[in-house]
């Protein structure tokens, strides 16, 4: 899954990838090895002693990686005015300032000033504040309304890999049906750029009318709309996860579905079934979890979960740095 990208990696000019959280021990380890094998250069923010004490603390040398201080950043008003331009009277000078003080503010702010290709954050920044900065200053790319994510799930089976995508497991809390038709769009993008033929099911906990309530019909609507795009994937909905899944159940629940028994892109109708049930196939089900990687948004920045660990550090900044 990640030949590919490790190869344009390394063929290219290097490019540069903040890490907000610049003294965090998974984030040192994950940054030397990516300089180590010529992928990228990381640039940690923080204090240049803390960063330093914690990689010789830990073993990780850091010589090929950038550091950027925000408390001393010489460019800071420079900086302060750009982010008032783009927060159009929604943040004044002072607000800005203070803001910038924080590394995911200045890590976002230096991504929108060209200083950097993209940013990787979230070890220890939860969701919220990692995306944030990013929604109020990077915003939505041309032709996108929302910001969304979706998970990559990887397992490894004696036939090769298994390789399903989930979505939006992590930004919007209750997607409105506009909301899901474009989740959907944007995550069948997603899962080619992961080399998946997307076959998409829109989740809920009714199969194809066999329950009823507003969150069904909501679901229902999306995929009706979806199914009558010209779309190059099949799409179908609403199904529950094993008529999804499963081709023994798809056959009594949802007979002639062209999605049915062989989905392998999971929409789900809102964050609490996204972020439970990716979490649930990642530590009951084995799966390594990619993501969030989000979707939608004008610069590639991505968030970790706080419970990640140096190598899915390592795998994702290799996917936001890529997908550049
Ligand atoms: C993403 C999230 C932080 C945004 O919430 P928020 O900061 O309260 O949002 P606000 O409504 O104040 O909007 C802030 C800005 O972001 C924009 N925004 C909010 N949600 C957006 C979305 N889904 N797509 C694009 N822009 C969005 C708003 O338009 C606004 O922009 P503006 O300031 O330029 O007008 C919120 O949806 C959230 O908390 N999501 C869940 C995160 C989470 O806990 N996930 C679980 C763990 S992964
Ligand atoms: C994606 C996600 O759930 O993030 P966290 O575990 O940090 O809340």
């Amino acid at each position: 899954m990640f030949e590919n990208m490790i190869e344009l990696l390394k063929s290219g000019p290097k490019r540069k990838l903040v890490f907000t959280e610049g003294a965090e021990p998974r984030i040192l380890e994950a940054a030397s090895r990516l300089y180590r094998d010529n992928l990228l250069t990381p640039v940690l923010l923080g204090n240049p002693d803390e960063i330093k004490a914690a990689a010789a603390a830990h073993g990780q040398p850091i010589d090929g990686c950038e550091i950027v201080d925000p408390l001393a950043y010489p460019d800071i008003e420079a900086m302060v005015i750009k982010m008032v331009e783009v927060r159009k009277g929604k943040m004044t000078a002072d607000e800005c300032r203070a803001a910038l003080k924080k590394s995911n503010y200045f890590g976002t702010m230096l991504v929108k000033m060209g200083g950097a290709d993209g940013l990787l954050g979230g070890a220890t920044y939860s969701t919220a504040d990692t995306v944030r900065p990013a929604l109020q200053i990077i915003k939505c790319k041309p032709g996108s309304k929302i910001v969304s994510s979706s998970f990559i799930m990887r397992r490894a089976t004696d036939r090769g890999e298994e390789l399903y995508v989930m979505a939006d497991c992590a930004i919007n809390l209750d997607p409105n049906e506009d909301e899901l038709v474009e989740i959907v769009l944007e995550t069948a993008r997603t899962a080619k750029l992961f080399g998946i033929d997307p076959k998409v099911a829109l989740l809920s906990y009714s199969t194809l009318g066999s329950g009823k309530g507003e969150t069904v019909d909501k679901v229902r609507k999306a995929a009706d709309r979806l199914k009558a795009m010209q779309l190059d994937f099949p799409v179908d909905g609403e199904l529950q996860f094993d008529a999804a899944f499963s081709p023994v159940v798809a056959k009594t629940k949802a007979p002639g579905s062209p999605v049915a028994g062989q989905a392998n892109t999971f929409i789900f109708p809102n964050i609490n079934a996204g972020n439970i049930g990716y979490k649930i196939a990642q530590r009951l089900g084995r799966f390594e979890a990619f993501g969030p990687i989000l979707q939608g948004l004008n610069a590639p920045i991505n968030d970790l979960s706080r419970g990640c660990n140096a190598d899915e550090v390592y795998k994702m900044a290799i996917i936001t740095t890529a997908l550049k």
